[in-house]
């Protein structure tokens, strides 16, 4: 059933070689492997074609069109380059079993893989998604004796993958537009329409308009659609979560339209269809009530590996915050956490800073206020200013005002000037404050990296419940639980003080939070030409619908009325 693979490379998109799945989903980069002389074992390389959902021939599973296996032992280390070029002549029949012939440095390529070992395939996917996967079971020899040798060896099973950046649509020849070469993904140009049925229910509303359901003509099954004008900052954005989608804390592209609509052209991407909705949603559901650290950890290790996935192809998210985390499930048990919008996701040359400035601002970073250069790290902080959020209900900073961001909260943001007050924080445990505080530091290049977030005992070690203690003991020092300081540096913050809790859909609507840091341009209106899909695009990218706002303070959250009652 194999055809033989004459050459495979294996690459990576970023500056690692791939990325090592343990079973405890724990990711690893490839480095540590090479370097490591205690694995011994073999692997198989597998292709990947993908189908779309309404592609008749779609098999259950992903077609496993090549497959070769090699030693792997051991991997020296000067082997370990983002280049992984194995030379197999002969396919699964007569498995090449040899070491990869080399391994070699080159940054700028991407994977190269020879599309030959497809063609033969009797069920070649129309649409390739073109990653490429070396699953592995390694035995680990260092952990036997000698008496153990008989004993089974011991095995973790890696998987590595790497995308191959290649537009291939269905209806061949399509390329991106002049200019976006790097900026690719496999996409379909028939209408949207012969594959869904674009419904007009509206799942979620977002800068850059509204996220709709559609269902699978073939099954019914539900999907989240997102409608994007073409151009480089959508393609960009497709392209980057296409190029993670595979995570599984990672929102799943299903399928990719690129349609024109009354003369503009639009990229839409069918996305799973997360039914419990964001976690902001969720958390306000709930009357915005802290949750205890043991969820936050345990979301926070599932949105972890997400990032840790991003940062190791290189990719920074930028715009981490509760309403880009999506859950799978209404019911806690079942939720599995999945980072989504990769609008602001970019991936800078190596060694280069990023400038542009993105976040949502209570989300944003000193650096990206200060328009300073920055890297991944400003994901940390964001991850920091989310963790906050969930455990007391309330931000780390904001504007007394209400506003979305005002020089006063833009200073505090810059001296990192914040507070774990005791009445809501004395019963959090101390490393987990210390946590916090290791995302909030200031100077991006002391801040912690996501490796060490992912090490750290909140993520690892599991913070037990506790009872609150009315905030009579607190337990806590007095640098602990200072007020934040009121740094009246502007008219906006000289004014009595009267807070409007910030984390509300109010910023992201009306607010137009993210002005403050990134002009938002609203893309024209858009008209369909095709019937189903007319009301939906309308409503999508112009706001059909008026918001309602919703304040905190009106909203009558007593955390609000207690963190008034405490500023003033
Ligand atoms: N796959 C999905 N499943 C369920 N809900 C979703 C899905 N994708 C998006 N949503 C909902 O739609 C909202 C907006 O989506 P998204 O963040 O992708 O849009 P956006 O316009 O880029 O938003 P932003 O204002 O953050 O830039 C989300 O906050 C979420 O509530």
């Amino acid at each position: 059933m194999t055809t033989g693979c004459n050459r495979l490379h294996l690459s990576v998109v970023g500056d690692r070689v791939g990325w090592i799945w343990r079973d405890n989903h724990r990711i690893e980069p490839l480095a540590s492997l090479c370097h490591s002389s205690r694995y011994t074992g073999s692997a198989a390389f597998t292709t990947f074609g993908s189908f779309p959902p309404s592609d008749t021939r779609r098999p259950s599973a992903f077609p496993q069109i090549c497959d070769s296996s090699l030693d792997i032992e051991p991997l020296k280390s000067t082997m370990c380059d983002p280049f992984f070029e194995m030379d197999s002549e002969s396919g699964a029949d007569e498995p090449p079993n040899k070491r990869p012939s080399q391994m070699f440095f080159s940054l700028d390529d991407m994977l190269t893989l020879d599309m030959s070992v497809v063609a033969d395939y009797p069920l070649t996917p129309t649409t390739y998604q073109q990653n490429l996967c070396l699953d592995a079971t390694i035995e680990d020899r260092a952990t036997l004796s000698d008496d153990d040798e008989e004993d089974e060896a011991k095995t973790a099973n890696i998987c590595i993958h790497a995308s191959k950046a290649v537009t291939i649509s269905q209806e061949a020849g399509q390329r991106g537009p002049k200019g976006s070469e790097e900026l690719n993904f496999p996409y379909n140009t028939r209408p949207i329409t012969e594959d869904y049925t674009v419904s007009e229910e509206i799942i979620g509303v977002g800068e850059s308009g509204k996220v709709m359901a559609c269902y699978d003509k073939n099954d019914g099954t539900k999907y989240a659609l997102k409608v994007l004008r073409d151009g480089p900052k959508a393609r960009r954005e497709v392209h980057l979560h296409y190029l993670v989608c595979n995570h599984k804390n990672v929102v799943s592209i299903m399928d990719i339209y690129e349609n024109t609509f009354g003369g503009v052209k639009c990229l839409l991407v069918v996305m799973e269809f997360a039914e419990g909705g964001d976690l902001l949603g969720r958390f306000e559901q709930q009357g915005s009530k802290p949750y205890p650290e043991e969820k936050v950890s345990e979301i926070m290790t599932e949105i972890g590996a997400a990032v840790m996935y991003l940062h190791d192809m290189n990719i920074a998210h930028r715009d981490i915050k509760l309403e880009n985390i999506l859950c799978t499930s209404k019911n806690d048990e079942e939720c599995v956490y999945k980072l989504g919008d990769f609008g602001f996701a970019k991936r800078p040359e190596r060694n280069h800073l990023m400038e542009s400035p993105c976040c949502t601002p209570f989300y944003a970073p000193p650096e990206v206020l200060s328009r300073e250069r920055y890297d991944k790290s400003c994901d940390m902080w964001s991850l920091g200013v989310a963790i906050y959020i969930l455990l007391s209900g309330y931000p780390p900073f904001y504007s007394y005002h209400g506003k979305p961001l005002s020089p006063g909260m833009q200073e505090r943001i810059k001296s990192g000037l914040y507070a774990f007050p005791n009445e809501d924080w004395d019963c959090i445990k101390d490393t987990t404050k210390d946590e916090i505080r290791h995302l909030l530091i200031t100077d991006p290049s002391n801040r912690t990296s996501i490796y060490n977030f992912m090490k750290s005992s909140f993520i690892t070690g599991r913070p037990s419940m506790c009872i609150p203690s009315n905030g009579s003991d607190s337990g806590l020092s007095e640098a602990e639980s200072p007020l934040p300081p009121l740094i009246l540096d502007g008219s906006d913050d000289e004014q009595p003080l009267s807070i409007r809790m910030p984390v509300s859909r109010k910023t992201e609507a009306t607010m137009s939070a993210r002005t403050f840091v990134k002009p938002v341009t609203k893309a024209p209106r858009l008209h369909s030409i095709q019937e189903e899909v007319n009301w939906a695009l309308d409503v999508m990218r112009l706001g059909g619908q008026d918001y309602t706002e919703t304040f905190m303070d009106t909203a009558g959250s007593s955390l609000f009325n207690r963190r008034t009652a405490w500023h003033q």
